[in-house]
């Protein structure tokens, strides 16, 4: 005789999806418990396991308070899937399930996606190693095309960890100069006296320590694109040679006599206005005006958030592909944090709290735990100065801060430390050392 108790039939789930398309079975905890097939291709297998919260599934707009209006005031909410990014979107209602006065859970009924509001146009875009979905950064690729055939100067202006240097690259892989050398300096990292020598290069016994002659930076990138990255750093005295040689097109080594003909296109890159350096007298006006024909300028991380979460993404697919660990979601908390910290140390910074949250976490969802240290600190109200604020609030003002006292207390947290302490600011090793150097700390 046939029974109203009967196992589960096998039909179920493609009945509800017959009726229904993509519905997520949530619950009294407000997690999955079942998925039709459609829900689970568009959400993703691991996104819909059973047990897993349903505010880690779908992002709801106004959070907790958009899940309440979703499931207990029975409203259609606008949700975006964590599984295919933030552009984007679908209409999710909830129909409260019951059996007879006793509640169940919910089936959770998910709309067409649509793209996001925002989001429309924005597409992707990886020019020579830079990804972006930026408008500004996509304009800025298409006049480093432009100026890439050329043989004017560029002075690129970004903060550090903003990727002037693959700019740079980018310039000389389009050029004509392509087939010749590409040689990068970083004007800051080097003692003024040892700067002119590896720039211009010097003769045998020029200086005690010059057993033979070195050829220099200028006379190695001959016939290709020599960067001169933190070019605001070389000391005014420099700076008169360096225009010479500008103009000349040949160089003196130190040491030397005669004048040898170079044939270097420049790119140089400053985190600093220029302008600003040539007002306060500490660069001089006509190096400017030589360097800086194309002015380019790469916005900071913060003034493109929308790239925050691809870039990480990005940077979790390289790292899956030679460790152990695989990555299918951050959970929302690990979202918010990542979207909202200031990211002194741009797509270098993020770069690296990404390997760090990899490395510590365990599992298939990035938490917020899994961030480093400083993502769990408070931030400093807006109110906060000086040696109060805390290590990376105080450097989210961008790259001109050297507070020393923010210097000092990642110092001192890295037992110093340099290359953590660097870490612990999100910025570079040599942006740290000249930090340093302009505090007074060589
Ligand atoms: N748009 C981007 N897409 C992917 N990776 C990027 C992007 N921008 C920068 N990076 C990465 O970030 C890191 C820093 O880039 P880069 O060295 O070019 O920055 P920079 O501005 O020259 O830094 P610094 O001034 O400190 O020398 C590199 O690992 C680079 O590959």
């Amino acid at each position: 005789m046939p029974t109203s108790r009967a196992l589960p039939s096998p039909l179920l789930l493609p009945a509800l999806e017959a009726l229904a398309g993509a519905v997520l079975l949530v619950d009294l905890q407000q997690r999955v418990t079942t998925a039709t097939p459609e829900a689970e291709a568009r959400l993703g297998p691991e996104a819909v396991r059973p047990g897993t919260p349903l505010a880690e599934v779908l992002s709801v707009s106004e959070g907790a308070r958009g899940l309440e209006a979703l499931l207990s005031q029975g409203r259609q909410v606008e949700a975006r899937p964590h599984a295919s990014g933030p552009s984007r979107v679908m209409r999710v209602r909830a129909v409260p399930l019951s059996q007879g006065a006793k509640r169940l859970g919910w089936a959770v009924l998910l709309g067409a996606e649509t793209e996001a509001e925002g989001t429309k146009g924005d597409a992707e875009e990886t020019f020579h190693g830079m990804w972006t979905r930026n408008p500004g950064m996509k304009r800025l690729f298409r006049i480093v095309e432009k100026v890439a055939r050329t043989e004017s100067s560029v002075l690129v202006r970004g903060e550090s960890g903003t990727g002037k240097e693959l700019v740079a690259n980018a310039l000389h892989a389009i050029s004509a100069r392509r087939k010749g050398p590409f040689r990068a300096i970083n004007c800051a990292a080097l003692p003024p006296s040892l700067l002119e020598s590896e720039l211009f290069g010097h003769v045998r016994g020029a200086f005690t320590g010059a057993v033979r002659d070195s050829p220099g930076h200028f006379r190695l990138a001959d016939g290709g694109t020599l960067f001169l990255d933190e070019v605001a750093e070389i000391p005014l005295e420099l700076q008169g040679k360096l225009l010479r040689v500008l103009e000349t097109r040949s160089i003196i080594p130190v040491g030397g006599r005669s004048p040898v003909p170079v044939n270097v296109r420049i790119v140089a890159a400053t985190h600093r206005p220029l302008r600003r350096e040539v007002e306060a007298g500490r660069f001089r006006a006509d190096l400017m005006y030589r360097l800086r024909v194309v002015p380019l300028f790469l916005p900071s991380l913060r003034e493109r958030r929308e790239d925050i979460l691809p870039l990480a993404r990005r940077f979790l697919n390289e790292l899956e592909q030679s460790g152990p660990r695989h990555v299918e979601r951050f959970s929302p908390g690990a979202r918010n944090l990542l979207e909202s910290h200031g990211w002194p140390g741009n797509v270098r910074e993020l770069r690296n709290v990404m390997e760090y949250a990899y490395v510590i976490g365990e599992g298939p969802v990035l938490h917020e735990a899994d961030l480093p240290p400083e993502f769990s600190e408070p931030r400093a109200p807006p109110e906060a100065t000086g040696s109060a604020r805390p290590l990376v609030a105080a450097l989210d003002t961008g790259g001109d801060d050297h507070d020393p006292a923010t210097l000092r207390a990642a110092l001192a947290r890295a037992g110093g430390n340099r290359t953590e302490a660097a870490r612990l600011l999100g910025i570079s090793r040599v942006t740290l050392w000249r930090r340093l150097r302009a505090a007074g700390n060589p």
